[in-house]
């Protein structure tokens, strides 16, 4: 169960030159609870993020991380975090456990409890039969598991993930949510997670939506919903006749290729809609709020743009074998 704040943002506010990265920003994320931040690309997650790390300083406000102020106190905010940044970050010429060594000594993790807390979390992640190989040769799916191995192994309580599994398959990306999941289960840990797969967030205890520096709307998956959600009706109607008759019926309708999408108000719609043109449409799906439409209700914006796709081809290259793998 989600606890007291672990982490507090108090006016938080960050610009580069003219551009305003965070405008503002209040917001406290609870001790072992999974919360998803999410917003376009150059919302100003990213940023946000390295504040917390301690990476960039903030221009105004504070941010408190289990009680440390990340500006005065780095050096113990940062040791209850583990990260795991967009951007690959493993030694590739050294071994898997050289990779997790390095970092406990960077983190101090006394010598003794090292062996035992590396092969626990090679075990999680499922990497122990791994631990001696040259980490360019591992997979982009098992170079992430490893990150988030190396995220945990000084004991953190926090682990930011930033776009964990972008540019990995289903399966890659299912199996890190196991870990993540089985991982709370066994100890209380706080996730922060910025994702662009909408079903990731529904994992989450809480989301937030942020827009351009600023906190949209933030709550569990089922109360943004219901707060910014909205059910449809999409119909194919059978022929251009049909298809005229009903964008002019109900004038809010959008029509999105072979597809009419109409908004529906109440309960007694979807029945009404069909006694009216039930013989004059040939599909019929009645869509119940999703978080993609919130976001788009929120942003303007849809949650998988371009620029998360350019991206992900670029992991995709890594994957096949191009310049993480190499
Ligand atoms: N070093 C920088 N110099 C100038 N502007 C920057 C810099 N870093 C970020 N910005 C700008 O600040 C804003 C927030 O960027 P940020 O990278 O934090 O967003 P983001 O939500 O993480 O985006 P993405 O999903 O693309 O990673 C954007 O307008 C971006 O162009």
């Amino acid at each position: 169960m989600p606890g007291a704040p672990i982490i507090e943002l108090r006016n938080l506010g960050k610009h580069y030159g003219n551009t305003v990265a965070l405008n503002d920003i209040n917001l406290d994320i609870l001790d072992n609870e999974a919360f998803a931040l999410l917003g376009p690309n150059g919302a100003g997650k990213t940023t946000l993020l390295h504040i917390l790390c301690s990476i960039l300083t903030p221009d105004t406000g504070t941010a408190i991380i289990a009680g440390f102020d990340v500006v005065r106190q780095p050096l113990k905010a940062r040791k209850h975090l583990g990260v795991v940044f967009q951007e690959p970050s493993l030694d590739d010429r050294l071994t898997v456990y050289e990779n997790l060594d390095f970092h406990c000594l960077i983190y101090q993790v006394p010598a003794r409890e090292r062996k035992a807390r590396i092969a626990d979390v090679l075990d999680l992640v499922e990497l122990s039969d791994w631990r001696d190989r040259l980490v360019r040769t591992l997979s982009s799916g098992m170079k992430r598991r490893l990150e988030i191995a190396r995220a945990l192994v000084h004991d953190s309580r926090i682990v930011f993930l930033d776009e964990p599994t972008v540019g990995l398959d289903v399966q890659s990306r299912a199996r890190i949510w196991d870990y993540l999941n089985e991982l709370r289960q066994r100890r209380r840990l706080t996730l922060v997670v910025t994702t662009h797969y909408i079903e990731e967030v529904e994992n989450c205890d809480r989301a937030c939506i942020i827009d351009q520096g600023q906190v949209m709307a933030i709550g569990t998956p089922t109360s943004l919903k219901a707060e910014y959600g909205h059910r449809s009706l999409r119909v194919i109607p059978i022929d251009d006749g049909a298809r005229r008759e009903i964008l002019a019926a109900y004038p809010e309708s959008i029509q999105y290729g072979d597809e009419v999408v109409i908004p529906v108000p109440d309960d007694q719609f979807a029945g009404a809609f069909l006694a009216r043109y039930g013989n004059r449409v040939g599909e019929f799906v009645l869509d119940t709020p999703s978080l993609e439409q919130v976001f788009l209700a929120l942003t303007g914006r849809a949650l998988r743009d371009k620029e998360a796709s350019g991206r992900e081809r670029t992991y995709a290259f890594g994957q096949r074998g191009g310049e993480h793998t190499r």
